[in-house]
């Protein structure tokens, strides 16, 4: 056997080619099913890069690296913008396609990505309730569970304002993380100096534009998504149990760093 790691190695066994390869299962014998899962498992794999640059991104804020954030989050914005356009492949499945394997779907739904949350959750939107969708024990319960009762990216920030100086209540600075944040006026003053003194405060600034980048990407993302799953199966219910789009519609105000998009109009 050959155990010389430089000659032993191939493309396919380094990136585990015939596992990955082979986890594609359409439970229906139709053309566009393949489609179907292919795009999930890409978004899947997307999104375990985001949560992967969004840790390091909350390790470098608490440590006050502000400057070696910029190449996280820069990354992040990207990836979200790759997963943003991949709705127009998708959006080449007509309704006759969809509706074609609909049923074999079941009750599962995007609802239920248990990364997508982790995601959300460490931004810092925070609802608990989604832990009930990942089986106790697994994988999908343990990351999220973690990022639930952990700082967020914008608690982070916050603590990094404070230790800049800024006075900021206890009800920011030591909340029960796994609550739903709530806006504070404070923060929002804070973050308002900053915008207003950026040669002063600059490493915090471009934290914050960063940061208004990744928001500004989710809401896009979130946007394709109503428009194309309009377009594919019109104001149908969701398998998910949800009301389909006008659902989705209701989450498109959903702002992870809400005060880093109120403070505008103050300027
Ligand atoms: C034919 C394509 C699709 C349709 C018709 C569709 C439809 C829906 C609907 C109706 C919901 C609301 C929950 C429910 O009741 O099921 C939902 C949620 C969701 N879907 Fe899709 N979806 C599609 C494709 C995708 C794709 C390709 C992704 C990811 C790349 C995705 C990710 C999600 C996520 C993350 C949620 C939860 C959103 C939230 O609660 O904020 N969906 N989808
Ligand atoms: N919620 C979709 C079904 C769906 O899209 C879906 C089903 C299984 C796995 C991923 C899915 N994608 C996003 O919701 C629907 O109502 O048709």
């Amino acid at each position: 056997m050959n155990d010389d790691p430089s000659t032993s190695l191939t493309y396919g066994s380094y990136l585990t080619l015939d596992q990955l390869l082979s986890a594609q299962h359409p439970s229906s014998d139709l053309h566009d099913e393949m489609l179907f899962i292919i795009i999930h498992q890409t978004k899947e794999l997307w999104l375990k890069q985001i949560i992967h640059e969004l840790k390091l991104s909350r390790d470098l804020i608490r440590a006050d690296k502000l400057i070696e954030v910029h190449k996280s989050l820069s990354r992040v914005s990207r990836i979200q913008a790759v997963m943003t356009l991949s709705w127009d492949v998708l959006a080449t499945l007509t309704p006759a396609d969809y509706m074609s394997f609909r049923d074999v779907l079941g009750t599962s739904s995007g609802f239920q990505s248990a990364q997508f949350r982790q995601v959300e959750f460490l931004l810092g939107i925070k609802d608990k309730a989604h832990l009930r969708y990942q089986e106790e024990g697994s994988e999908g319960h343990s990351g999220l569970s973690a990022a639930l009762h952990q700082p967020s990216l914008w608690d982070e920030a916050s603590a990094a304002l404070a230790r800049a100086g800024f006075a900021l209540p206890a009800e920011v600075l030591e909340r029960d993380w796994s609550r739903p944040y709530e806006p504070s006026p404070a923060v929002e003053a804070a973050w308002l100096e900053v915008y207003r003194n950026t040669s002063k405060w600059w490493p915090l600034y471009q934290l914050a534009e960063k940061l208004v980048d990744v928001d500004d990407a989710m809401a896009t993302w979130r946007h394709k998504h109503v428009i194309t799953v309009e377009r594919i199966i019109g104001f149908k219910r969701g398998t998910g149990g949800t009301a389909g789009v006008p659902y989705l519609q209701s989450t498109l105000s959903k702002r992870a760093f809400p005060e880093l998009w109120s403070l505008r109009t103050q300027i």
